[in-house]
């Protein structure tokens, strides 16, 4: 049996290539693509929904999603704790839901915020820089975002020095971490973590040079989803990186 698929943000970037790796795996039937004027009602029929949209429309999309009993795979940034925590107590008052939100598809992504995890708990001076390209709308990014709330994590409340933080050119404050954002022609998306510490820096740095990066952990999150529970973050799991940066490392509930 081939499960129904419909796609929030399938006019987009990321939406179209997901669209295209749906439609070229047997397991799966395209049923809707979705865009910003989309009867809310359309694609109302499938298994499993895939929200790319936007990081103001997503809660809305995911919840609806939840209450036709949809499995959902949130690509979408924007997804700070805050809202993670709050729709960890949607899910856990859903029977039977299944959400798998996934900040960023890419593998080398994935394991350079587990890398940073493991860094972050050796160094006190930290600060975050990511380069997208022009055309994305949220800043800082998700994948920033959750790298650094993750680094907090693994410091257990030990705080990161941030000298000056209060001066806007130090860039934004991520969970006591500075996060500075380029949006820059040429680019896909790149990260930095720089961690500092006595005669020495440390530079974790992932280079997205095309959408193809995300082609694989966008399929293996939609088989995934498949038999999921609850609600998974991060791809760590799926892609058998579990435990690699310390307990719970992708995982918020
Ligand atoms: N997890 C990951 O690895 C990645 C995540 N992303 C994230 O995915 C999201 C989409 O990125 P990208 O594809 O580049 O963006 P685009 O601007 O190219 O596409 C956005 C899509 O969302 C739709 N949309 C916009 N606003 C709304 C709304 N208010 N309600 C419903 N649909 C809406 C648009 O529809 P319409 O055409 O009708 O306006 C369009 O289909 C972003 O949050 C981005 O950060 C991006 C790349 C990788
Ligand atoms: O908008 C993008 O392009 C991307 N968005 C995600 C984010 O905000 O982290 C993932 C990746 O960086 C590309």
């Amino acid at each position: 049996m081939t499960t129904r698929v419909a796609v929030a943000g399938a006019t987009g970037r990321l939406g179209s290539l997901v669209c295209e790796i749906v439609e070229a795996d047997p397991a799966f039937e395209l049923v809707a693509r979705l865009g910003r004027a989309s009867d809310t009602e359309a694609g109302a029929d499938a298994h499993l929904l895939v929200d790319v949209s936007h990081p103001d429309a997503s809660p809305a999309i995911v919840e609806r999603a939840l209450a036709r009993g949809q499995r959902v795979l949130v690509g979408t940034s924007g997804w700070s704790e805050d809202r993670l925590t709050a729709l960890a107590a949607t899910v856990a008052a859903t029977p039977g839901a299944a959400v798998l939100v996934v900040p960023n598809f890419s593998l080398g992504s994935v394991l350079g915020t587990a890398l940073a995890q493991i860094a972050a708990k050796f160094y006190d001076s930290i600060e975050v820089i990511e380069a997208h390209h022009p055309g994305k709308v949220d800043s800082p990014s998700g994948t920033a975002v959750r790298t650094a709330e993750l680094m907090a994590k693994a410091r257990n409340g030990r705080p990161v020095d941030a000298p000056h933080a209060d001066q806007s050119p130090r860039g934004e404050l991520v969970a006591g971490i500075p996060v500075h954002s380029l949006r820059l022609a040429g680019v896909v998306a790149k990260q930095e973590v720089r961690l500092g510490g006595d005669g020495e820096v440390l530079t974790i740095t992932h280079d997205t040079h095309s959408n193809a990066a995300y082609r694989a952990g966008i399929s293996a999150a939609l088989h995934a989803l498949l038999t999921a529970q609850g609600l998974t973050v991060g791809l760590d799991g799926v892609l058998g990186l579990s435990g690699l940066a310390g307990s719970g490392a992708g995982v918020s509930a």
